[in-house]
């Protein structure tokens, strides 16, 4: 045995003393590490925007962590709003306890334009800058004017009233370069609450003097007659005068067209298989291109699209092979700045603008018929605006999506996909928005978690639900009401539960919408022939898989970390919400 010093007895407690010290070193160095990233990252003028903005205490959701010798930040363009406090929080929690009481059917009805407070709110929009400046300098404007601008709205009374918008600068400037670089710009809205900033429609059609196209996507989720309602009431409610009525057009669309999958109005399955180009849909926009066109007499020639569209349509649709064809994107380098004369290229500049999970992604990739820009059920998906050439005449632009200043209640917000639901810390005061719409307790056949009471609040809402699937916390095994609110609210977003909300004065005129030849036009955008049968089931029925319980036990117990929930299931995952057959159209009683 060699002879050496013996080694001194070691505590179970000093152990424990070493493994703390250790890892509080570890932390120590990570952050050091973070903080030369963010040093360096300086130098590119590439500011954590978090440490830009002290003042309005900004919360970075979805924050990744920095990758050591990564050379760009991945939270760069992270959604930021402002940070709720726990106050607030808790308010909203004990609201969802009370008991839900059902809204009418005139209340489902939504003006979005107060809550844009007219032109008052406005957004950003990108300060004069020329060619000369140095990038420096740019930043320093940009940033300036940023701050200037938030700190203006909050010496508003009622800054404390606004909802959820985007504080992160970086997101505004990909969508100021997107607005510069487009001939005519797209706003994309989801049907089923379109809201469209009000502020819009000032800047786009008097500032920068271009055409605005509103497309309202997701018209699969939507009856056709509200659809055709929310049409007639955006291109009135904005006091446009005659001649800027002109610049405005709406159109509809639907990245998911498919009559054989529609049955009845139920949604069984999420359309699946090779993706098509939604050729009908990509003939409206193609003729109401055409038309700008012709009226600003550019030399623009569109007839390679005509002709993309025409193949397209002469193709036969039986192949159901899942093929995707990932095609090399041309992003444009972030440190561009194009100047931009109207219609002056060869080729026409799409840019497509709209709200975090509004579709603009699946609008591009239906316009091409193929899978080009990757699309995903989380808000805030596309970081980097991105461009491709639909043909060589036709470029389009798809820009991440932006939550503009308005005071739309937060739960509608999360509704409209604003926010990134696995993130939420308190998802109840939605659960409460949504069962005050829509028969919740009837659409889901859901029986109260307390025997003999019938009392329901969104809480009670949850916990059936968690009961039902089976979603139980792994050490008490208690209904894990958040997972159960989380899966609910992503069954929404993803249109197995649908909420369609409807322009003022719907209800009265329910009849006129509901026999309008317009219709018709609606429908071959959605791929079906008459949509009236699809009125008549008012209540989802789960499939003999869904009544069991689910064997799934969740391991996280606490109902404010956001991390145990996946986002696969709003979009991807039809195993897990595809066996609910749900009515899209359940809002639209025909009985009245
Ligand atoms: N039912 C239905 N779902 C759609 C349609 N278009 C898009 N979606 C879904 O909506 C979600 C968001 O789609 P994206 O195209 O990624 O939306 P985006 O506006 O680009 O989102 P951001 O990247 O957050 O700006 C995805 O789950 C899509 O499958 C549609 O026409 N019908």
């Amino acid at each position: 045995m060699p002879q050496g010093r013996r080694k001194l007895p070691f505590s179970g407690k000093q152990k424990k003393q070493q493994i703390q010290e250790k890892r509080k070193r570890k932390q120590q160095n990570a952050a050091s590490e973070s903080e030369n990233k963010y040093e360096r990252a300086e130098g590119n003028n590439v500011r954590p925007p978090k440490e830009r903005l002290p003042e309005f205490n900004v919360q970075s959701i979805n924050q990744q962590p920095l990758h050591r010798g990564g050379r760009s930040n991945p939270n760069q363009y992270v959604l930021q709003f402002r940070r709720e406090t726990e106050e607030e929080i808790k308010k909203r929690k004990e609201d969802a306890r009370k008991q839900i009481i059902p809204v009418s059917e005139d209340e489902l009805e939504f003006d979005p334009a107060p809550y844009f407070c007219g032109n008052e709110l406005g957004f950003p929009i990108r300060p004069k800058w020329s060619p000369d400046m140095t990038r420096e300098q740019l930043d320093n404007r940009e940033y300036g004017y940023f701050k200037e601008y938030l700190l203006t709205l909050k010496k508003r009374s009622d800054w404390d009233e606004l909802s959820y918008f985007e504080l992160n600068l970086e997101t505004w400037r990909q969508m100021w370069r997107v607005m510069e670089m487009s001939d005519i710009i797209v706003w994309i809205a989801d049907a089923r609450y379109p809201a469209v900033p009000t502020f819009l429609f000032t800047y786009v059609l008097k500032t920068l003097k271009k055409s605005l196209i509103i497309i309202l996507n997701k018209m699969d989720l939507v009856p056709s007659a509200i659809g055709l309602a929310w049409k007639h009431k955006i291109t009135q409610t904005y006091n446009l005068d005659d001649d800027d009525k002109a610049k405005v057009h709406v159109l509809f669309f639907t990245s998911f067209k498919n009559s054989s999958e529609f049955k009845e109005g139920v949604q069984k399955k999420k359309p699946r298989g090779k993706l098509k180009m939604a050729a009908e849909a990509a003939e409206c926009l193609l003729k109401e291109c055409k038309s700008i066109i012709e009226k600003y007499q550019a030399k623009i020639d569109l007839q390679s699209w005509e002709n993309k569209i025409s193949e397209e349509k002469e193709l036969e649709y039986d192949n159901d092979e899942d093929v995707e064809i990932e095609e090399k994107i041309t992003a444009v380098p972030e440190t561009s700045y194009e100047h931009f004369d109207l219609f002056q290229n060869s080729y026409l500049t799409i840019g497509l603008l709209g709200q975090p999970n509004a579709g603009k992604s699946s609008v591009l990739n239906a316009l091409m018929g193929k899978k080009v820009v990757s699309v995903s059920g989380t808000p805030g998906h596309t970081k980097h605006f991105q461009t491709i050439f639909l043909t060589p005449s036709v470029r389009l632009c798809d820009c991440p999506g932006l939550v503009f200043p308005s005071k739309l209640p937060k739960p509608l917000q999360v509704l409209m996909g604003c926010y990134p639901i696995a993130q939420l810390r308190e998802p109840y005061s939605t659960i409460m928005f949504l069962a005050e719409r829509l028969n919740l307790v009837k659409l889901l056949n859901l029986q109260h978690p307390e025997p003999g009471e019938n009392e329901w609040s969104a809480i009670d809402i949850c916990d059936s639900w968690a009961i039902k699937r089976g979603f139980l916390t792994a050490r008490a095994g208690r209904p894990d009401t958040y997972r159960a609110a989380n899966h609910l609210l992503r069954m929404t977003l993803s249109g197995k539960i649908c909420l369609a909300l409807r322009p003022l004065g719907f209800t009265e005129n329910k009849k006129y919408w509901l026999s309008s030849a317009e219709l018709k036009n609606i429908w071959k955008v959605k791929g079906i022939v008459d949509e009236l049968d699809t009125y008549e089931h008012n209540c989802i029925e789960l499939s003999d898989d869904e009544q069991k319980p689910t064997a799934q036990t969740d391991t996280s117990e606490n109902e404010d970390d956001g991390s145990n929930e996946d986002e696969s299931c709003d979009s991807d995952s039809s195993e897990v919400c595809g066996t609910i057959a749900s009515n899209k159209f359940s809002v639209l009683d025909m009985s009245n």
